[in-house]
């Protein structure tokens, strides 16, 4: 056998020796990488530093220049402190209205009686203004809405409202003649046909109930206003709609419902959180994702109004009109949309549905307050001329022939004259309860008012809810009176409303005198804007005027309503629109007949 190459004995010593030799070299390795590493990662760190530093200084800047443009403005600073929107999302501010509205009683403490305060919102100078004449010099001079209206773009995309400059322009000017060429008839035809039928559906569970039910009156309208929204934007009811595609309307309705709930609170909330910065961000997370899920939900109703549609329909005259169909189209199911009309169809149907259904429940919740009014107001609904008009049922047999022949060529159930009570009601409703009470612009150029300047480059946010009851314009702003809307000045400040006036300046220029010129309805007056104002402004609140009058009537003329045991009833809850945070919910029972 050879010799080992190393003996037994000589073999461990040599070993050890390269042994060291190599952890030697290890070490010296390891010790030139950590010098490399720790090179590397000094010049990262001192990298990162600097970036960090110059953004601080960047942050501090920006928001030192926004505090500057605010003290330009003069008004009490407050601090904003950025949400989390699951607190935001869970808790749905409830007391956001009364706190908001407190803060501008308080003033700045200089006795000058100012609603307005400020904040810097991320770097942006921010102005809440609750005063009636400054909230219409700042509505009146842009047409600019604020960055927070990007939490909305996701849902509503291009369509009006959230769209800007021309194309803004362009679109706006399309829907407001689609709306004028089809007129109101069609949707008073609509609002009586899905009234009357709302009504025989409420009225049968009544019955099976013995008389009396307790019903969550918001669900009931918001279906109610879905199908009128509906079926005048496409000229085909939901019902026909949903049959053409084999499906329930009660089925497509409540999904449709359920996802429009969630996005009503959703959106403004992520408006007020810190999410508004990054939409990447926003979409990773659940609540973003459920977002993105509610509005695919949401999307196919419009795509089947679109798909719908008639000719002759507002959104029919839309498919044809040259600002909505400049976008590439998209997918919804295995059909394809133009994106701006798609866009403007979601923000039509819902826009359309949730502030009337919204309205309507606040208004019977103020009725079965007050007994007297809703009273008041069912008689005077029992007229055959008015009952005719609204498709209402003739509560006095044989008169309704003999009168009809005395009827007008014009549609005096478009104006406010009409039916002063019905519409006092409605505006009283709607002043206390402006369902969209938040509107935000950013001022192009400086605004200046009897009593401020608020510089160009703020935002600004207009509380209707607040300006509503400035009482500066106001008596009692916090009383539901819908008699201030009659008579003299007894019921509201000097000056907030002029004298009597047939003129409606909310009804499309469809006038006709009033039958009886002593129950004239006053002015509405610098104080009143539920519906926004300047060139922003609602484009649906001629709509909107006739089927609330027409939906309240059939609903009042019908039942009588009474208060539920809920305590909360009346709480309200603040999203996209304020609703009352339990659905409105009211005791219902046949109305009793009207003295022959
Ligand atoms: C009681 C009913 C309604 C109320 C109180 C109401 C209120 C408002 C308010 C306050 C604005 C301004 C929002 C802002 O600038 O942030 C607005 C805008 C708008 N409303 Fe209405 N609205 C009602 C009904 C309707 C109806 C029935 C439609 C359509 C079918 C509609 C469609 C729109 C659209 C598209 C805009 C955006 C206009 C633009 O930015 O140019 N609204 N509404």
């Amino acid at each position: 056998h050879p010799e080992p190459v190393t003996s037994h004995r000589t073999a461990p010593r040599a070993s050890s020796r390269a042994r060291a030799m190599r952890s030697s070299e290890v070490i010296g390795n390891l010790v030139n990488a950590f010098d490399v590493a720790s090179n590397a990662s000094t010049i990262a760190a001192v990298a990162l530093l600097g970036i960090f530093t110059l953004g601080l200084f960047f942050i501090l800047f920006v928001r030192a220049r926004a505090r500057a443009t605010l003290a330009r403005a003069s008004v009490p600073a407050v601090t904003w402190r950025p949400k989390f929107l699951w607190r935001l999302y869970s808790r749905s501010a409830r007391s956001l209205l009364q706190r908001v509205e407190q803060r501008f009683r308080r003033g700045d403490g200089s006795g000058r009686g100012r609603r307005a305060f400020g904040a810097v919102v991320g770097a942006c100078p921010f102005v809440h203004v609750g005063e009636a004449r400054l909230a219409r010099d700042v509505l009146r001079e842009t047409s600019r809405k604020a960055p927070l209206y990007h939490a909305f773009e996701a849902f509503s995309g291009t369509g009006i409202f959230t769209a800007e400059g021309d194309d803004w322009d362009g679109k706006r000017t399309e829907v407001l003649r689609a709306f004028h060429d089809v007129g109101l008839a069609s949707l008073r035809d609509r609002a009586v046909e899905e009234s009357a039928s709302a009504v025989e559906e409420m009225r049968e569970v009544v019955e099976r109930g013995g008389g009396e039910i307790e019903a969550r009156a918001l669900p009931i309208l918001q279906r109610l206003a879905l199908r009128v929204t509906f079926a005048y934007l496409t000229g085909v009811s939901l019902r026909r709609a949903c049959e053409d595609v084999g499906r329930e309307r009660s089925e497509v309705e409540g999904e449709y419902l359920d996802a429009a709930t969630t996005l009503r609170h959703l959106i403004p909330a992520r408006a007020r959180s810190i999410w508004i910065f990054s939409d990447l961000l926003y979409g990773l997370t659940p609540v973003g994702r459920l977002e993105a899920r509610k509005i695919r939900t949401t999307r196919s109703l419009s795509a089947l109004a679109l798909r719908t549609a008639k000719e002759e329909s507002p959104l029919g005259r839309l498919r044809v009109g040259e600002a909505h169909l400049r976008e590439k189209s998209i997918k919804v199911g295995k059909d394809e949309y133009p994106k701006g009309l798609l866009d403007e169809a979601t923000t039509l149907l819902f826009a359309g549905h949730d502030t009337q259904s919204a309205t309507l429940s606040w208004c019977l919740l103020r009725l079965v307050q007050d007994v007297e009014v809703q009273s008041e107001l069912r008689a005077s609904l029992r007229d055959d001329i008015i009952e005719e008009a609204l498709g209402l049922p003739p509560s006095k047999s044989g008169s309704r022939q003999r009168r009809s022949s005395e009827k007008t060529t014009k549609p005096a159930w478009a104006t406010s004259a009409f039916a002063p009570t019905l519409e006092a009601v409605i505006r009283e409703t709607l002043r206390l309860h402006p369902v969209a009470p938040l509107v935000v612009r950013m001022l192009s150029s400086d605004t200046h008012s009897e009593k401020m300047t608020i510089p160009k480059g703020c935002a600004v946010g207009v509380w209707l809810s607040s300006v509503h009851r400035d009482e500066s314009v106001w008596e009692r702003p916090e009383e539901f009176d819908p008699k201030r809307w009659f008579g003299g000045p007894a019921h509201a400040r000097t000056g907030s409303m002029g004298g009597s006036s047939n003129d409606d300046d909310d009804n499309g220029g469809i006038l006709t005198p009033s039958r009886d010129r002593s129950n004239a309805l006053r002015h509405k007056g610098v104080g009143y804007m539920p519906f926004a104002y300047g060139p922003r402004s609602c484009v649906g609140q001629h709509l909107a005027q006739v089927t609330m009058r027409v939906a309240l009537a059939h609903l009042v003329h019908a039942f009588e309503f009474a208060p539920s045991a809920d305590l909360d009833a009346s709480m309200p809850s603040v999203g996209f629109t304020v609703t009352p945070s339990t659905g409105a919910p009211v005791r219902v029972r046949l109305a009793a007949r009207a003295p022959a």
